[in-house]
């Protein structure tokens, strides 16, 4: 059953975006116009029989006028039908009949704009010519015919010749080549008097049209004949082009799934009374319906559950060989698209392809870049292992870098060599990802590689300041063993020009640690700023190390006197230690070693590194601080006194302390570490610590003066030896009483040498006495019981074996009866009381 025809403008001139699709919905299986198709459109007079003619030549169902009614217009508008009985997908448009009464004044405006329409859209323009007509000046069909040549005029620079079938309604028995004749003469006649643009001016009606003629017998009066010709003449719309009757279109002008937009946007043109530009037009059909099928394409991917899978297991981890799922992605949407597009014009397609596929590379894009995280995670983890694997620890950079190991390269070195695998390992990956050779990919790849070089910067970049920074700290870890040895050195020393020789040593270690900072760095080769910076960092830390030690020193000033002192005090002038003598002036030396050890205050008590110092300025400065310092000493007169057991007055100390400034003059608040007052503090502190050893030198001297002067004058001696001579020559002839006489003799003398009379007299004659008597007989027997077991011990086997021992024994004793003296007045001086007690207490 044929299909119903569909009005596709209507009367008010409205297209109808619906017709097209009616028409097509309900196509034969057999007739595909996807692959090709024809239009054919008529015009002409209205009721000139064009519905007729249309229904049994293709098949149609155009609404006829029904001859009860009479003459009146039954096709209005445009109407649009598909043929049923043509054998090529054939679409057949009736348009309303020209000269009717039903418009009025707008019927001329209303048939230009639809044979405009027609002559676009159409292959071929069949138009309905009476054959009374032929050679009549006024005749119906003319004014038709002034209007469809002008309007094609409008139709602007045509591709191809617009195809003019007259069909020669009621044709009389004048043979058909007069009909044709005369038909020309009127036609040839009709173009000479329409006015026509200068690029036309010269131009005749074949240079425009492709005029073809036929005709037809009287519907009516010859039915049947009418019927078969009708037949015949839809058959030469199917013949094949090689056939000279063909009237089959060659090619469509545009697709089919472009026609709607094509129709729709040919009436717009029209109707808006534009020149229609045909190429462009066709361009423009073919841009919109390209970029309707590539949305349809791209949307089949974004809407695919396939993207959504792909993209999580992408956000989870590397996807392999994602190439051959993306390429299959892209293949799934490229490919209807190249069938659907294929006819549109080949520079619109394809460069519509090129932006489809660059569209899908970016939808599927986001799954490539999620993917390509990982791997550039891959790729940065590896090149971490394998700086740490072949270059070793960072934090024992310095230390290789210091034995220069044999092949060991350097980080700069190992790192291009590294960049280059790198890229390729980014290249392979980019190839198991994304079809890299596809243009679509190009910016992608582009984008991605930036991405991936940048982070590998930046990875290396970190890498190089971290090992870089090890090998610096490194650097400085052994620069403060150096230089802070050197100065602790100088310090402990403290000579008078210490803070120049500090300074000079620091000048010195600048030196030596910008080349070792600069060998150290060298693999790593760093641009001029940064060695710069690590130079100023170094020469920096270098004073921060000389003048942490120096506060250090100042902080435990205390010991640094002590020393100084030590050094004066307690050794002699060829540095042994002092062995106190009779004649010692204890008081002298002792006042000599606090001055040194107050030197060595004045020296720590400003740190003095600044650039501008020299070792004149040096001197003026800590010789005004030894200055003030010095009156810290009390006067001889005052120890004098204080030696013979007078304790000092408090006063004589808050005197002391009135002495010093409030702060040490022309020195800056920054390198003063030990202000006045607590140089005050210090130096009591030290005054207390050292009496000690002043109270044993002291007690050493008594020691070593009783030991001289603790026995008979010898004028005694020689009265005692005139008068007894008797005595002596008989005790020479009497050895045994000799030797008890000697042998009670020293044992007397050892009890009262270990009896310490003197002392225990100084207490008074009776407490004197008595305590002398208590003391007597524990004495008396611990030296018998000493001379016993001494005695015991040089009978025994060993001790013959090894008299060295012996003496050494006899040294050591003598020894400890000296420190047990000097027990004695420690006793007094920790108790601070001047109370003598005595060994045996
Ligand atoms: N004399 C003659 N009359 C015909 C011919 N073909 C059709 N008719 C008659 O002409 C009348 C109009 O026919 P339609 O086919 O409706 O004409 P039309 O040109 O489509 O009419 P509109 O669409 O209104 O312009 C009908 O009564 C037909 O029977 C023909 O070849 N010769």
């Amino acid at each position: 059953m044929p299909t119903a025809a569909t009005q596709i403008v209507t009367f008010d001139g409205e297209y109808d975006d619906a017709a097209l699709d009616d028409v097509l919905r309900a196509e034969n299986a057999g007739k595909t116009f996807a692959s090709g198709y024809q239009i054919v459109a008529i015009m002409g007079p209205q009721s000139s029989g064009k519905s007729t003619l249309l229904n049994h030549a293709f098949g149609t169902t155009f609404r006829e006028m029904d001859d009860a009614l009479g003459r009146s217009q039954t096709t209005q508008g445009v109407w649009l039908a598909r043929s049923e009985t043509c054998e090529t997908a054939t679409l057949v448009m009736d348009l309303e009949g020209t000269d009717g009464r039903e418009r009025g004044e707008e019927d001329t405006a209303f048939e230009k704009q639809t044979a405009l329409f027609a002559m676009a859209t159409a292959d071929v323009l069949l138009v309905n010519m009476w054959c009374n007509d032929i050679g009549r000046e006024q005749a119906s069909g003319k004014p038709l015919l002034r209007t469809i040549f002008e309007v094609n005029l409008k139709v602007f620079s045509p591709e191809k010749k617009t195809m003019l079938l007259f069909v020669i309604r009621d044709r009389s028995k004048t043979p058909f080549e007069r009909l044709v004749e005369g038909l020309r003469q009127d036609l040839e006649s009709i173009w000479r008097g329409i006015t026509k643009p200068d690029r036309y001016i010269n131009s005749s009606i074949n240079d425009l049209f492709e005029l073809k003629f036929t005709s037809l017998p009287h519907y009516e009066h010859e039915h049947d004949l009418f019927v078969s010709e009708a037949k015949a003449l839809r058959d030469r719309f199917d013949a094949p082009s090689s056939d000279v009757n063909s009237l089959r279109a060659t090619a469509p002008a545009v697709p089919i799934s472009g026609l709607g937009v094509s129709m729709r946007e040919v009436w717009a043109t029209v109707k808006a009374n534009k020149d229609l530009d045909l190429p462009a037009h066709k361009i423009m059909v073919a841009t919109v319906r390209c970029e309707e099928i590539a949305d349809s394409a791209l949307a089949k991917i974004v809407d695919s559950d396939d993207l959504s899978a792909l993209l999580a297991a992408a956000k989870k981890g590397k996807i392999p060989q994602l190439v051959a799922k993306i390429q299959a992605m892209t293949d799934a949407a490229v490919k209807p698209y190249d069938e659907e597009a294929g006819y549109f014009v080949k520079d619109v397609r394809e460069a519509k392809r090129v932006d489809l596929k660059v569209r899908i590379a970016k939808t599927l894009g986001e799954v490539v870049s999620a993917h390509l995280e990982h791997v550039r995670d891959e790729i940065v983890d590896s090149l971490a292992n394998e700086v740490n694997a072949t270059l070793g620890d960072a934090s024992a950079a310095y230390a290789l870098g210091k034995k220069r190991i044999e092949g060991r390269v350097g980080f700069a070195e190992f790192v291009k060599s590294t960049f280059a695998k790198v890229d390729l390992q980014w290249e392979e990956k980019l190839e198991e990802a994304l079809p890299t050779d596809d243009l679509a990919w190009a910016d992608f790849v582009v984008e991605e590689t930036k991405v991936f070089q940048k982070l590998i910067d930046q990875v290396v970049d970190s890498l190089r300041k971290e090992r870089m920074n090890l090998t610096i700290h490194a650097c400085e870890r052994a620069m403060e063993r150096g230089v802070g040895g050197q100065t602790i050195g100088l310090l402990e020393e403290a000579p008078r020009d210490m803070w120049h020789r500090l300074r000079q040593m620091r000048t010195t270690a600048t030196e030596k640690w910008d080349k070792e900072t600069t060998d150290a760095v060298s693999e790593f080769e760093p641009i001029a700023q940064e060695l710069q910076k690590f130079h100023e960092n170094m020469r920096d830390r270098i004073t921060e190390v000389v003048d942490a030690k120096a506060r250090d020193a100042a902080t435990a000033a205390s010991m640094h006197m002590k020393q100084a002192f030590a050094r004066v005090f307690s050794k002699d002038s060829k540095g042994l230690p002092r062995v106190w003598r009779p004649l010692d002036d204890v008081a002298g030396i002792n006042k000599k070693a606090q001055r040194e050890a107050l030197r060595v205050l004045a020296l720590l008590a400003v740190t003095r590194l600044d650039d501008g110092a020299d070792k004149k300025s040096d001197d003026v400065a800590i010789k005004a601080i030894e200055t003030a310092l010095y009156g810290l000493i009390p006067s001889e007169t005052s120890f004098a006194e204080a030696q013979e057991g007078e304790e000092a007055t408090p006063s004589t100390t808050e005197s002391v302390a009135a002495s010093l400034p409030t702060e040490w003059e022309g020195e800056s608040d920054a390198n003063v570490v030990l202000s006045p007052a607590e140089c005050r503090t210090l130096w009591l502190q030290f005054e207390s610590d050292t009496l000690y050893a002043v109270s044993q030198a002291m007690a050493a001297k008594e020691a070593a003066r009783r030991a001289l002067t603790g026995g008979a004058p010898i004028w005694m001696i020689v009265l005692l030896m005139v008068l007894g001579m008797n005595e002596i020559k008989w005790l020479l002839t009497h050895p045994v009483t000799l030797f008890l006489l000697v042998a009670v003799g020293l044992y007397a003398r050892a009890i009262y040498n270990q009896l310490d009379v003197a002392s225990a007299m100084q207490l008074g004659l009776v407490p004197g006495l008595g305590i002398l008597a208590t003391k007597i007989i524990p004495i008396g027997l611990s030296i018998l019981k000493k001379l016993a077991d001494e005695g015991a011990a040089s009978w025994a086997p060993e001790s013959r074996e090894r008299p060295v021992d012996a003496v050494t024994a006899g040294t050591v004793t003598g020894h400890a009866g000296a420190h047990q003296a000097a027990g004695a007045y420690a006793d007094i001086t920790a108790d601070g009381v001047r109370r003598r007690r005595t060994a045996a207490d």
